[in-house]
């Protein structure tokens, strides 16, 4: 069994289509890049404040903050969140580095692609495989130091961007660990509830990967799909998304645009957190569109436990009349399940169908996804 987050694909090698049509000179998209047209219809009507995802100021009192975290988990699986003591001179220069990257030619950006085994380097989203279609973005995933790929791309020049790259880490470690405490602390869940939280809820040993996206302006973006509707595999995600939309939640069957608020990071519940809640929380189906006219960057940290560590319903959390929904699983055992069975893979770790009669959200075989 891998004990690091770089090996959990060790058993899952996904061999994927790495020739990139050249995004910026297309004219238009072509076929192997068509998804069915994305209708209006989805669409849900965020911009007139009927349905809008929570915002949640963590300078409010702690006890405000938790109860506000709680029930954005409970109904919608997604906030943003602002004074969150991230510098925006940092934002921005991942931001920065980000572009760097994703700005170089093609066939320098493939020397640092990531291998079918392996989890980091440069490449389009593992999920891609699930589909027919290939999606309108391209990524570049780092786990712990991006060193090794960083030299690839720019062999006389890769410190700058490896520096960035690891203060962005350090601050997300911290803030992802806080963050954890407090979404968990609206259900009574404490650090000492967490094991491997540690004795000062400081989640030392916790895994994480950064993940930059990039989504060039695409010719004729009703017919593109940016990245494919999915939940995280985490404990949760932070997400970083520039001053242009993309990002979207489905919430009652519409597609919700998250809108960008400068400064503000996004929440997400991932899989692991609706797992350790035993279905309180919900991990939400996102995906992200992409638009004719600007190019859009985002920057998500995937947040995680150690990987060894079994991962289970919470005991405070269960009683017989609500029993665990969910069997014991690592986040290594996991993302091996997630690249075998994508959307199926929490109904298969499921145990039994829910006594109070709610409905699972993430049994998305009832979700057309895409
Ligand atoms: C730790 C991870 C979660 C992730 C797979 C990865 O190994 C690193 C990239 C992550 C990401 C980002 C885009 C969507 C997603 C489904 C994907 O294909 O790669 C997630 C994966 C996940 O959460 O399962
Ligand atoms: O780019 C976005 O807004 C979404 C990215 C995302 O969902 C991810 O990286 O998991
Ligand atoms: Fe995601």
């Amino acid at each position: 069994m891998p004990s690091r987050l770089a090996e959990a694909f060790r058993d899952h090698p996904v061999d994927l289509h790495q020739n990139h049509l050249d995004f910026n000179s297309a004219r238009e998209v072509p076929d192997s890049y068509a998804w069915p047209p994305l209708g209006d219809e989805t669409l849900g009507d965020y911009k007139y404040g009927v349905e809008s995802v929570p915002i949640i100021d963590l300078s409010d009192p702690v006890n405000s903050v938790k109860e506000q975290m709680g029930r954005a988990c409970e109904t919608w699986g997604v906030f943003q969140i602002t004074n969150h003591g991230i510098p925006m001179s940092l934002l921005e220069k991942v931001q920065a580095e980000g572009r760097r990257l994703f700005s170089l030619p093609a066939q320098q950006k493939l020397k640092a692609a990531r291998s079918p085994d392996g989890i980091s380097g440069y490449g389009v989203a593992r999920i891609s495989s699930f589909f027919p279609k290939l999606m309108w973005s391209e990524g570049f995933t780092i786990v712990g130091s991006p060193a090794e790929h960083a030299r690839q791309l720019w062999p006389q020049d890769y410190s700058k961007f490896c520096e960035v790259m690891e203060e962005y880490e350090k601050e997300m470690k911290v803030l992802a660990g806080r963050l954890t405490l407090l979404m968990l602390g609206s259900l009574g869940i404490t650090k000492e509830d967490i094991k491997w939280a540690g004795p000062r809820g400081e989640f030392k040993d916790a895994c994480a990967a950064l993940q930059l996206n990039s989504y060039p302006a695409c010719p004729d973006p009703k017919r593109a799909m940016g990245l494919a509707a999915h939940t995280d595999s985490t404990l949760l995600t932070v997400l970083y998304q520039n001053s242009t939309s993309g990002l979207q939640v489905l919430r009652g069957g519409k597609w919700i645009t998250v809108p960008p608020i400068t400064g503000a990071l996004v929440v997400n519940v991932g899989d692991l957190l609706h797992i350790l809640s035993n279905g309180r929380y919900t991990s939400v189906l996102h995906r992200a569109v992409v638009n004719r006219t600007y190019h859009r960057l985002s920057v998500a940290y995937l947040y995680g436990p150690p990987m060894n560590v079994q991962i289970s319903p919470l005991s405070k959390l269960v009683n017989p009349r609500n029993p665990p929904l969910y069997r014991p699983v690592t986040w290594s055992e996991y993302l091996g399940t997630k690249a075998k069975h994508f959307n199926k893979a929490l109904s298969s770790v499921r145990l039994c169908a829910p006594l109070n009669g709610f409905v699972d959200v993430n049994d998305h075989n009832r979700v057309k996804v895409g």
